[in-house]
C-alpha cells in the first residue's frame, strides 16, 4: 500500500501546520532585514545574546553530567506502578507553568529560601545571579534529557550488556565501553532538546534571577522587555533565537542519526536479514594460533540442574555431562530457554538450583551464544572479538592478535575492520562465536544460534561449533527446534515436555 492513511487526514494536518508555522513565518516577515545587523548589535542585545549562550552551554554540560546519570538509574528500574510514579516525578519540572518552577527555586535557594537562608548566612546568595539563571535553566531542562534517554535505555533493554558480563567485563566497564556508546545517539538528541529548552527559558528564569542586564537577562528576557517599545529590536533578536534552536536540532538529529548505533533497528535488522554472499567461503581447515584446552585437562565442568521455577511451571532435574555437548529439544513453551537462564543465572529458581561439578572451586565462565548475534554495533569485528581478552587484562598488542587469530579460525579474518551492520546474518555469527571462544569458556550455551540464517550460513556455523566446541573441551548446552542439529553436533540429547525432563 502507498499511502496507509486516508486523504481527509491531509485536512487537519495542514490546519495543524498552519497553526504552528504561521506565527514563525510572520516573525520573519516582519523582521526589519536591512538593518538586521545594527538591531543584534546594540549593547543590549550583544549582553543578552551573549549571556544566554554562555548559560545555556554551561546548562547543558550540567543536565549531561548530572541528567545522564539519573537517566541510567531511572531506566533500569522495574516495570511496576512505584517506579512509574517516580519516574513520574522527574517529569514534572516539563509539565510546570515556569513561573511556578521559578517559584519554587525561589522557595529552596532564594535568600529566605529553605536552603537559600542558611547559604545567605555563609554570604553566598544565589537569587538575582547569573548562577540562579542556569539553575533555573536547569531545573526546566534536565528532565528533557532524561526523560529522552531513559526512554531510550528501557526500550533497547540490557541484551548487550549482558553479552558484555558474559565476556568478564566489569560494571564500570561495560557502562563507559558499551552502554555510553549506545546511548550517544538518544543522548546527543535530549543534550539538543534541553539546550533548546534553556535558550527559550522565560517564567523561572524572571521569577527566581530577575532581569539585570548582562547578569540575568537573557535573550528571552531581554524580548519580552523590548516587544512593545522596541519591537523591531525584539524580532530581530526572536530571528536570533529561533535560528539557533533549529540550527542545534537539526545538527544533533543529523549527528545522532550518523552515529553507530544511531539506527539500531537498522543494523539488527541487515544482521539478520543479510544474505550470505553465493559464494562458498572456505573455513580455515587448520587451527594454529588459537590457545586451545587440553580436552583431557581443560574440561569443563560437569551442569546438575535442580530446580524448580513456579511461575513458569518449570520443574527440571538432569545431569549435563562435563566436556559434552548437550542437544536440549522439546515443544515451543517446554522450559528449554528456562533451562539455561537457570545455568546461566539469569534467571532465580524458587527452589534448587544449578551446581557444577568436576571443576573444583574456581566459578565457570559462562557464553551464550543466540539467534541475535548481540555484537556490539559501535565496535568493529576485532573490537568486539577483544572486547573480553581486554576484560580479562589481556595486554592490547596481544588481544588483538589473539582476536585476529580467532577470527581467522571462524573466516572473518578479512571483516575484521568492518561494523557489524556491514556483516551478513552469517558473518556476524560467526564473528560473535569468535567472540566467544576468545575468552575460553568452561560453559557454552546456545539458544538456537542457527535459527535466522539461511541453509548455507547455517551448515557454515554448524560446522564451526561443532570443530570449536571440541578443541575447546567446553560443556554446551544446545537448545534447538531442528534434528540435524541435534543429530550433527550433540553427543546426546535431551527432551524437555510441559517444564520437565522427558527422556
Ligand atoms: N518472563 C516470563 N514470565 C512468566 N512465564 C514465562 C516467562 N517466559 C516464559 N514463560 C513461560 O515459561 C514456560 C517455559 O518457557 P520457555 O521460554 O523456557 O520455553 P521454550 O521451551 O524455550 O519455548 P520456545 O521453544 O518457544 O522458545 C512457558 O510456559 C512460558 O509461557
Amino acid at each position: 500500500m502507498k499511502q496507509a492513511y486516508p486523504r481527509w487526514l491531509y485536512l487537519p494536518a495542514a490546519i495543524g501546520a498552519l497553526f504552528l508555522l504561521l506565527p514563525l513565518v510572520t516573525i520573519l516577515v516582519r523582521t526589519p532585514w536591512p538593518h538586521f545587523w545594527e538591531l543584534i548589535s546594540t549593547p543590549e542585545s550583544r549582553d543578552a545574546l551573549k549571556l544566554s549562550l554562555e548559560t545555556c552551554l554551561i546548562t547543558t554540560v550540567v543536565c549531561a553530567v548530572i541528567g545522564t546519570p539519573l537517566a541510567v538509574v531511572l531506566g533500569h528500574m522495574p516495570n511496576t506502578w512505584w517506579a512509574r510514579a517516580i519516574r513520574t516525578l522527574f517529569t514534572l519540572p516539563m509539565m510546570l507553568p515556569p513561573v511556578v518552577a521559578g517559584l519554587a527555586l525561589l522557595m529552596t535557594w532564594g535568600r529566605n529560601g529553605m536552603i537559600g537562608h542558611s547559604l545567605s548566612i555563609m554570604g553566598i546568595e544565589i537569587g538575582f545571579t547569573t548562577l540562579a539563571v542556569i539553575m533555573a535553566q536547569s531545573f526546566v531542562a534536565m528532565p528533557f534529557l532524561v526523560t529522552s534517554l531513559e526512554g531510550a535505555i528501557r526500550s533497547r533493554g540490557y541484551a548487550y550488556e549482558r553479552a558484555a558480563a558474559a565476556l568478564g567485563a566489569s560494571k564500570t566497564r561495560i557502562f563507559f565501553q558499551v552502554s555510553l556508546p549506545m546511548m550517544l545517539p538518544a543522548l546527543v538528541s535530549g543534550i539538543a532538546m534541553s539546550f533548546s529548552r534553556a535558550l527559550g527559558e522565560f517564567g523561572a528564569t524572571i521569577t527566581f534571577a530577575g532581569s539585570l542586564q548582562g547578569v540575568t537577562r537573557t535573550m528571552p528576557l531581554a524580548i519580552y522587555l523590548q516587544r512593545e517599545s522596541r519591537t523591531e529590536e525584539a524580532l530581530a533578536l526572536a530571528v536570533v533565537l529561533i535560528v539557533l534552536a533549529i540550527l542545534v536540532m537539526l545538527a544533533a538529529n543529523t549527528l545522532a542519526a550518523r552515529l553507530p548505533g544511531g539506527n539500531l533497528e537498522k543494523a539488527n535488522d541487515q544482521a539478520n536479514h543479510f544474505r550470505e554472499p553465493a559464494a562458498e567461503e572456505p573455513l580455515p581447515s587448520s587451527l594454529p594460533t588459537v590457545p586451545k584446552k587440553n580436552r583431557a585437562l581443560g574440561l569443563g565442568p560437569q551442569i546438575n540442574v535442580d530446580a524448580s521455577v513456579d511461575v513458569r511451571d518449570v520443574h527440571l532435574k538432569v545431569r549435563l555431562p562435563a566436556g559434552n555437548l548437550t542437544a536440549v529439544m522439546g515443544p515451543n513453551g517446554a522450559g528449554k530457554s528456562t533451562l539455561l537462564g537457570l545455568i546461566a543465572g539469569t534467571i532465580e529458581p524458587d527452589r534448587g538450583g544449578v551446581t557444577f561439578s568436576d571443576f573444583g572451586e574456581k566459578t565457570p565462565r559462562i557464553v551464550i551464544l543466540q539467534q541475535k548475534p548481540l555484537l556490539f554495533p559501535h565496535m568493529n569485528a576485532l573490537k568486539n572479538v577483544t572486547f573480553g581478552l581486554r576484560a580479562a587484562g589481556v595486554h592490547r598488542g596481544v588481544a588483538a592478535q589473539r582476536a585476529l587469530a580467532e577470527l581467522a579460525e571462524v573466516g572473518c579474518r578479512d571483516f575484521a575492520d568492518r561494523r557489524p551492520d556491514q556483516l551478513s546474518g552469517g558473518q556476524a555469527q560467526r564473528v560473535a562465536i569468535a567472540r566467544a571462544m576468545a575468552v575460553t569458556p568452561d560453559v557454552v550455551l546456545l539458544d538456537e544460534p542457527m535459527a535466522g540464517l539461511d541453509e548455507s550460513s547455517a551448515d557454515q556455523v554448524r560446522a564451526l561449533l561443532r570443530r570449536r566446541l571440541a578443541s575447546s573441551g567446553a560443556t554446551a548446552v544446545l537448545v534447538t527446534h531442528d534434528p540435524v542439529d541435534a543429530e550433527e553436533l550433540a553427543d546426546s540429547t535431551v527432551l524437555i515436555r510441559y517444564g520437565k525432563v522427558a527422556g
